[in-house]
């Protein structure tokens, strides 16, 4: 919430600029506003045009000022404003926007086919997925996270507008409440399902950890294979609707028996607070394992995938009302990031669609991927390694 440590209130700021895009190991915010955009036009240079707005306007954004500076909320009387204007007078709120790239933005039309990194596919069908695909791809994702849900919409907004005509917004996910932890000050949160979400999550802290799983090009990872993605990583984004009605009939001991952790403090089955480390290898009296063969976390835990780790960084959502079964449309906005998609989120998730309990109360209703590039320095583009 506000009152985190690293987060200690909503007129903080996140630098834009740097060796790294903000928003992927900087605390996680309470609000996410999430666009995947289709190019629609078929000059590289115009695409290239609006990298280049949108870092300005981004860098602007972030340090709590009108896009176009202080004159953009006013100027002529026969012209709209530069800035759309809702987030005037509001804190900054700790404002970051995250691009990625799609797969789609490397088929050829724009001259890229000879830049996309192995890594950047489409994913692969899984297990447990009913994708809607209006809710799937995109040649582009602005990621936008702010402690207030307004600010992130209004950089989302006026990101949409600069592009006019040359981007149009395919879909758009609203997040509430962050479902991780992506530093060491901040307070586990709770996700749907009323358990404590994030705590065994890599953090901004574990740099060597971070290194190896989410940078590509870092020490300990593979290399990079396209020079413009150094430093850059992976963003995998799944829209993972929660059966909450049939989560809130199973009895407690059911629940805590799926996730592997107890529901009020989040120890493992194994231990007594939240941070003691699972063991995994454990048995009871009877030789039943504590922590069951078919729990959430030991499923998705690094012993049991070949050490391998990601970066999680999701959102709770609802979308109201499902009317073909009156029933809450409301789950995770799952995120995460990992120089190695494959053997990462691909991998995680066929072992999770097979076997994990949890995969009953679960429909993957949306899906993407995404490359976002490495942050970039004041007067550069985000497009400046891809396109020179
Ligand atoms: C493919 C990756 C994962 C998906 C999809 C996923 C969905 C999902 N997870 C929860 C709730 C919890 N997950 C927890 C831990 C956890 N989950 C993943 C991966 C995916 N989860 C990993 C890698 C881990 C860490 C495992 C470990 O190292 O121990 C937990 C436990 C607390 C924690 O460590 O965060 C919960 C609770 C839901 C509800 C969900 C889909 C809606
Ligand atoms: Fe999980």
């Amino acid at each position: 919430g506000r009152e985190a440590a690293a987060t200690p209130g909503a007129t903080r700021t996140v630098p834009f600029h740097g060796a790294r895009q903000a928003g992927i190991t900087t605390p996680a915010q309470d609000s996410l506003v999430f666009a995947a955009l289709d190019v629609t036009t078929s000059r590289a240079g115009e695409l290239a045009d609006v990298l280049q707005r949108w870092s300005e306007a981004a860098a602007t954004m972030a340090t709590g000022a009108p896009v176009g500076g202080p004159g953009g909320l006013g100027g002529a009387a026969d012209e709209p404003p530069l800035d759309t204007g809702e987030a005037h007078e509001l804190p900054p709120a700790n404002l970051t926007v995250t691009l990625g790239y799609g797969p789609s933005l490397f088929d050829g039309r724009f001259g890229l086919a000879g830049r996309r990194p192995a890594a950047l596919e489409e994913l692969p069908a899984l297990p447990g997925e009913q994708l809607d695909p209006t809710r799937c791809g995109g040649d582009l994702c602005l990621q936008a996270c702010a402690d207030d849900p307004q600010v992130a919409f209004h950089a989302v907004r006026n990101l949409v507008r600069i592009g006019r005509g040359v981007v149009a917004v395919r879909w758009v996910q609203l997040g509430f409440g962050r479902t991780a932890t992506t530093s060491a000050g901040q307070p586990t949160p709770r996700n749907l399902m009323g358990f404590k979400d994030g705590t065994a999550n890599l953090r901004a802290e574990d740099t060597a950890g971070l290194d190896r799983h989410v940078w590509v090009g870092g020490e300990g990872a593979p290399a990079a294979d396209q020079e413009w993605m150094r430093g850059g990583t992976y963003l995998v984004a799944r829209r993972i609707r929660m059966l909450v009605e049939a989560w809130d009939r199973a009895p407690l001991g059911e629940q805590e028996r799926v996730i592997g952790r107890a529901k009020v403090s989040g120890a493992p089955l194994t231990g007594t607070s939240e941070f003691d480390p699972p063991d995994l290898a454990r048995t009871s009296a009877t030789g039943e394992p504590v922590i069951d063969v078919a729990a959430h976390m030991r499923l998705a835990a690094p012993e049991t995938n070949g050490g391998a780790r990601i970066l999680r960084r999701g959102y709770s959502y609802t979308d109201g009302l499902d009317l073909t079964t009156g029933q809450l449309d409301a789950g995770l906005f799952f995120i995460c990031f990992g120089n190695d998609p494959a053997s990462q989120f691909v991998a995680i998730q066929r072992r999770l669609g097979a076997r994990d309990g949890l995969t009953e109360y679960l429909k993957h209703t949306g899906s993407a991927i995404f490359a976002c590039p490495p942050g970039t320095a004041e007067g550069e583009s985000w497009g400046q390694g891809l396109f020179t």
